[in-house]
């Protein structure tokens, strides 16, 4: 066998199962055609790569001046430090997890929030994908780090996993769950997940105390081709399907301090503004969910 056919045989690329939905050929797309500087800059700063947002005050001493010639290195370090307080965040509300546990990160990117969590509990992670250039570029992170035995990406999708019953001690979505049917998505974690598992959602999600999704929520929306749901369908698609909220907790504040930093940086994508309006005007929430399965 050649190099190249090896390359090939060990791509997830050489796996890719046809799509479930047309849309979810367009989402698997947009990810495979995905690489803005914001994310890939932010992720060579320590090769942690996240395609979530940030959360935390921001270290104003570390950014220095505004004329410093190192500013946007600073400032750039200084984002990609938030995104991954954030992915802290989400591990923090998985309980106790040990070296022989299995993880499940549904909708796992590029992998940071994988790598965080193994060198975290030095368990399994299994990340699912629906891109296969996503998929690709996380083992070779895992390859790179010498933790390929115990993280691990493959394309598919996160409503039928290729997983057992019960397989899993936690399982979560990082900004991922804006992808599908939310009752589909958790009777699909209610399944991998062992009884007395946790699961864990960072997410975005429109007010219901607004009314409907605001016109900032349809931007952002259209944006990323995704479908934002409300915070009253997150925990009623959970009520339905044995998972049991223990914390709620609004991460809105929390969050619009990376927004406003993003907003001043180069790297900006144009979608800044929507997500600040939306936060302040109340029509949209930055929350994490955490469940007991039950
Ligand atoms: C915004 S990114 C979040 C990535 C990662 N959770 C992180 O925090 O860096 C959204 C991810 O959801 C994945 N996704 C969307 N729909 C999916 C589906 N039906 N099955 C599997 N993955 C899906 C995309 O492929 C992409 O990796
Ligand atoms: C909170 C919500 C509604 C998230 C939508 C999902 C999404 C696209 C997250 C960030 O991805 P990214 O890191 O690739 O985006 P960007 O390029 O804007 O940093
Ligand atoms: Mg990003």
């Amino acid at each position: 066998m050649t190099s190249t056919e090896f390359t090939t045989v060990d791509s997830a690329a050489a796996f890719v199962p046809a799509p479930a939905t047309p849309y979810q050929g367009d989402i698997a797309r947009y990810w495979n055609n995905e690489a803005r500087p914001v994310n890939l800059r932010l992720g060579d700063v320590d090769g942690l790569y996240h395609h979530h947002y940030g959360i935390g005050d921001v270290d104003h001493a570390a950014l220095g001046d505004a004329d410093d010639s190192e500013h946007e290195k600073k400032l750039i370090t200084e984002l990609h430090r938030l995104e991954s307080a954030q992915a802290e965040v989400l591990l923090d509300h998985l309980g106790s997890i040990g070296p022989d546990d299995t993880l499940v990160d549904a909708g796992c990117g590029r992998g940071g929030s994988m790598v965080m969590a193994h060198q975290r509990f030095g368990c399994k992670v299994e990340g699912v994908t629906l891109s296969a250039k996503q998929a690709d570029f996380a083992n070779q992170r895992a390859d790179e780090l010498r933790i390929q035995d115990h993280v691990r990406a493959r394309v598919c999708n996160m409503l039928d996993m290729p997983f057992e019953t019960g397989q899993a001690a936690g399982s979560w979505n990082n900004e991922s769950s804006m992808y599908v049917d939310l009752h589909d998505l958790f009777s699909e974690h209610s399944r991998v997940l062992e009884v007395g598992g946790r699961y864990v959602t960072i997410t975005g999600c429109w007010n219901p105390r607004y009314g409907q999704p605001s016109k900032w929520v349809s931007q952002i929306n259209a944006h990323f081709e995704c479908n934002i749901h409300s915070r009253r369908e997150y925990l009623r698609a959970m009520a339905d399907n044995r998972l049991v909220p223990q914390a709620i907790v609004d991460l809105t504040p929390a969050t619009l301090p990376y927004w406003e930093l993003r907003a001043t940086s180069s790297l900006v994508t144009g979608i800044e503004e929507a997500f600040i309006n939306s936060y302040k005007d109340g029509s949209f929430q930055y929350v994490l969910i955490a469940a007991d399965r039950v």
